[in-house]
């Protein structure tokens, strides 16, 4: 993740063409955006190696922080235990992390990908759960000597209509903190008006390309990160001005970024619209098109 080169409400980028976007073709200069661990990001993984010794996330006997006393009260952390590596197909160096925010979802991820080259965990909803879970799944592995080559927040959707209609995958060039402010009298302040950050993620450049050149039918856009589902036509007319470049909107992307940042992993968002940013009409959430499209894309990109 870079600083970002526009504001967060910038206009549009052109998309760009999966030929451009291929790796062979990428420029001999990669943007600031790109890692060295980036080109390799979806291609196969090392040979396997075999478990470190167990953790006490591993051992029963020795109780992890999730289950102290001062969990008590909290919802059951959702399965970063669980995705920890418990056999050696599942220890190989140099994995994609594939993060959710619910098990749903990481079903249907699974549905599509390689078991041994991509390890998919559901963390929990919002950009918080998606930070904690991330950062933890991330140091734990780096930890363990067999650090993930790359992390992809993926799952469903809002996408805004025109933009990215129901049953589309899209890929964020950017992840956003569209809340990430203060209101004012005079219109929402961003926290780069305010001196205290970035509210933007740039996807990593070289993940992104060859994401895209997997998917030459994903829409490349913005991904907005809210921590409120938008439930009316009016935000969702104030979020579509602000962020003209954006395509959808999820709960987690930017969260996950910032886990990633800090990690220094490469990082993009993969997203599957399920419905249509505006008035909130849960009903008609289209949840097995969009786990269906989930599905596929995951298979064409890290099948
Ligand atoms: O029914 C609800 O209002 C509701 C509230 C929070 C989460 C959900 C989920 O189904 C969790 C899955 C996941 O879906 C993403 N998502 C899907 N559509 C939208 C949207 O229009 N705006 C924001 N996020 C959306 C989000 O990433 C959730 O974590 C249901």
């Amino acid at each position: 993740m870079t600083p970002p080169e526009t504001e967060p409400g910038s206009p549009p980028r052109p998309a760009p063409t999966p030929a451009a976007l291929h790796p062979a073709q990428a420029p001999a200069s990669p943007q600031p955006a790109a890692s060295p661990r980036a080109a390799q990001a979806l291609a196969s993984p090392q040979p396997a190696q075999p478990p470190a010794a167990p953790s006490p996330a591993h051992t029963p006997a020795t109780p992890s922080p999730a289950h102290t006393p001062a969990r008590q009260g909290l919802p059951a952390r959702p399965t970063a235990e669980a995705g920890l590596p418990t056999r050696p197909a599942e220890a190989g160096p140099g994995r994609l992390l594939v993060v959710t925010a619910v098990e749903a979802e990481a079903e249907a991820v699974r549905a599509g990908a390689d078991p041994l080259t991509v390890h998919v965990v559901p963390v929990g909803v919002g950009p918080a759960a998606a930070a904690a879970g991330t950062a933890r799944l991330l140091a734990l592995a780096e930890a363990r000597g067999h650090p993930y080559r790359a992390v992809l927040s993926a799952g469903i959707a809002g996408g805004f209509p025109g933009r990215a209609e129901v049953g589309a995958t899209v890929l964020g060039a950017r992840s956003i903190a569209a809340d990430l402010g203060a209101e004012a009298p005079g219109g929402f302040l961003a926290v780069e008006e305010l001196g205290f950050g970035s509210s933007v993620a740039d996807a990593d450049a070289a993940l992104l390309a060859t994401l895209a050149s997997a998917l030459p039918h994903a829409v490349v856009g913005d991904v907005l990160t809210l921590a409120t589902v938008t439930g009316t036509a009016s935000t969702a007319a104030a979020l579509s001005s602000r962020f003209p470049a954006a395509v959808a909107e999820a709960m987690e992307g930017f969260g996950v970024a910032c886990a990633a940042r800090d990690a220094g992993v490469p990082f993009a968002e993969l997203r599957t619209i399920s419905n249509p940013v505006g008035p909130r009409d849960r009903a008609a959430w289209r949840l097995a098109e969009a786990f269906s499209a989930l599905t596929t894309a995951t298979a064409k990109a890290c099948g």
